[in-house]
């Protein structure tokens, strides 16, 4: 197992900043129902809701990106590609409020993660989400799971407005807006390529490695399973 780099890695961390997707939502729900919900539900909102603003902006903005092509077909091609654009991401934002609106929409978590999570809020251990779906739709999310809302269980919301998550750069941003010293923060994530670009802007990092995912564990960073792991590794407090 790599050895934790932190210069303060005999201390607990003060901060856990939380990707979604594989680390504590499994890949099915994201790709299975999520995805496929959003891509049915873009041609009726780019028809019927084409005035709204939200909406008229990010379609300009993928004009902007795409110059020429019809915006249903780039958005379309990016979501073949699961692309992490942000206009492709607030328009999925937008098509998922209304399944969670409806109760057609449910989010599962992984069952480790909402015991430990509470354990470490509740011994006064900060909690800060950053994903590639739009804040809107990360507060969508845990608003709407099967264990009810659970959005106060975080301190801060991030977005690719900090930048892509493989550039160390989005991760500096993230410290200085949340007011965190970055290795005093855990960063938690399935993808090694983001616990690189987290590493090299000075966080812990974790890679979460769901067998139900079939996640490929690597080898720079240490490796968890679950989060009762994680609180083993870092010294986090335990879930009872
Ligand atoms: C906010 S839930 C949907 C997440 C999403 O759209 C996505 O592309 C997955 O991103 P993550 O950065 O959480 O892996
Ligand atoms: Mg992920």
């Amino acid at each position: 197992m790599p050895p934790d780099p932190s210069p303060s890695r005999s201390t607990p961390p003060r901060a856990v900043l939380l990707d979604i997707e594989g680390t504590t939502i499994p890949v099915s729900f994201v790709h299975d129902v999520l995805f496929p919900y959003a891509r049915a539900a873009l041609p009726a909102l780019l028809r019927e809701h084409a005035d709204d603003p939200q909406v008229r902006a990010a379609i300009a903005e993928v004009t902007r990106l795409a110059p020429g092509v019809d915006p249903l077909t780039q958005l379309e091609a990016w979501m073949d590609r699961d692309e992490k654009i942000a206009p492709l991401k607030t328009l999925q934002g937008i098509a998922w409020a209304q399944g969670y609106r409806t109760g057609r929409l449910s989010a599962r978590m992984y069952p480790d993660v909402l015991p430990a999570l509470r354990t470490w809020s509740a011994a006064g251990i900060r909690l800060a989400v950053y994903s590639s779906g739009s804040v809107a739709a990360q507060k969508l999310i845990y608003g709407h799971t099967d264990e009810g809302d659970v959005t106060a269980l975080f301190d801060g919301f991030y977005d690719l407005a900090m930048g892509g998550k493989r550039a160390a750069a989005s991760y500096a941003h993230i410290m200085a807006q949340a007011g965190w010293v970055a290795a005093d923060v855990l960063f938690l994530s399935d993808v090694v390529a983001e616990l690189d670009a987290a590493a090299q802007a000075g966080l812990r990092t974790c890679q979460i490695a769901r067998s139900e995912d079939g996640t490929v564990a690597g080898t720079t960073h240490r490796v968890a399973a679950t989060f009762g792991e994680v609180s083993h590794m870092f010294g986090l407090p335990v879930a009872a």
